[in-house]
């Protein structure tokens, strides 16, 4: 909705005047309004702090405690090797974030938030690894103004600002592989759901990671012949995973730098999953090249990643992936509009925005070689 830039001014000056906040938290029409939007602020506020009482539940396995069965204060405290009172204060901490849910008295079971978290291991495995992110975003202005670059990050994910990232040792890539595998339980079936590949007989996956969105799409499209394109270190991770799942004929994983050894051919379609946003524009646009170049005419290319600018998950798109990239160095979350241009940079047509059940984790889009 369009407002005049006057009334804009006009409302800010009302918001910020303290009589006025005053009042509309005491007036029965504005008082639920007001308390929600302080709320909101305090949350943004003081929203690191909550990620460390998450991140002292992850370390201290409290979670997965919980999962065998509701337990005392007493069990807790011995579990978790913690005095009575720290396991007092994690225990009520958790519960205010509606992790954990008090069961009587000083007992604790499972809340909503905490068994969403079990359901999806990928969650635990992230908030470990933001450890990383706290040290490198510790100055965000001077990462804003260029003068700082964030290290942990970069050195976690060795592809980033490497000359040679296909030199990459295995111990290099084992890290982030496994966060990327352990997180695709949220990615690979929403897509999957998105986007039929039942008339499609081959799928390359470029920059595959260990294989799990191509196991995900094998298992469930029994036709389908895969290939997985990735560093080599990553690629003989996604060989020996296509061995385990029994898939090594249907298969393949291929190692080399998409950025200059030519992408196998032969697929009909082309994935790019979580890849795009970790490049800065040419480089990005070097990769859709590529996966063109990869793709007979009539070929698809499948981009899929969260994208800036999602409508109900904005904070997710632009403030946590903007400054994630940021810190680690390298790309940026696009809006599906900026993909847009870009696919049909690289001739790609009938470029279109697919919904997905949960585009805070990840949007789609298809286009049309
Ligand atoms: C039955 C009745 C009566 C009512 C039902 C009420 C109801 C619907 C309850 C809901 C219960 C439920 C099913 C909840 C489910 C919750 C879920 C699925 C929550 C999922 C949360 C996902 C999270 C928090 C994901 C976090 C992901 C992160 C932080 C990802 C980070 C990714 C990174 C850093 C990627 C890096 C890659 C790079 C480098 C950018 O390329
Ligand atoms: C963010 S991860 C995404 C992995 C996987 N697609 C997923 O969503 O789980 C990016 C992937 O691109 C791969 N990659 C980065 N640079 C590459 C390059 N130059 N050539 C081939 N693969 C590359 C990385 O090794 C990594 O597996």
């Amino acid at each position: 909705m369009w407002v005049p830039n006057r009334l804009l001014d006009l409302r800010n000056r009302v918001f910020a005047n303290p009589a006025f906040q005053r009042w509309a938290a005491t007036f029965p029409l504005t008082r639920l309004i007001a308390q929600r939007r302080a709320r909101q602020l305090f949350d943004i506020v003081a929203g690191f702090v909550y990620s460390q009482v998450l991140f002292a539940c992850v370390r201290l396995r409290l979670l997965d405690h919980l999962a065998e069965g509701p337990l005392t204060l007493d069990q807790l405290a011995r579990r978790l090797d913690l005095p009575p009172d720290g396991a007092r204060r994690l225990l009520r901490a958790a519960v205010s974030l509606r992790l954990v849910a008090v069961r009587g008295r000083d007992r604790y079971a499972l809340d909503e938030l905490g068994a969403a978290m079990m359901g999806n291991p990928g969650i635990a495995a992230m908030v470990e690894h933001h450890a990383m992110a706290y040290v490198d975003l510790q100055d965000p202005v001077a990462l804003l103004r260029g003068e700082a670059q964030g290290q942990a990050l970069k050195d976690y994910w060795a592809y980033v600002g490497a000359d040679v990232p296909a030199s990459a040792a295995g111990h290099a890539v084992d890290g982030y592989t496994a966060l990327m595998a352990d997180s695709q339980h949220l990615i690979a079936g929403d897509v999957l759901d998105a986007c039929s590949l039942k008339d499609h007989r081959c799928l390359l996956d470029v920059g595959g990671g260990d294989g799990s969105f191509l196991v995900a799409a094998a298992k469930r499209w029994p036709h389908l012949r895969v290939i997985l394109f990735d560093l080599p270190a990553v690629a003989e991770r996604a060989r020996a995973r296509f061995a385990r799942e029994g898939l090594a004929e249907r298969a393949t994983a291929i190692g080399g730098d998409m950025l200059r050894d030519p992408l196998p051919q032969g697929a009909d379609i082309v994935s790019l999953v979580r890849v795009l946003h970790d490049h800065d524009d040419e480089v990005a646009q070097r990769i859709i090249q590529a996966a063109g170049r990869a793709l007979a005419p009539g070929g698809t290319l499948l981009v899929t990643e969260p994208m800036s600018g999602t409508r109900g998950a904005e904070p997710i798109g632009d403030a946590y992936f903007g400054f994630y990239l940021l810190a680690m160095g390298s790309g940026r979350p696009r809006t599906p509009r900026e993909l847009k241009t870009m696919l049909r940079a690289a001739d790609f047509d009938r470029v279109r925005l697919v919904p997905t059940c949960r585009p805070m984790l990840t949007r789609l889009m298809l286009a049309r070689k």
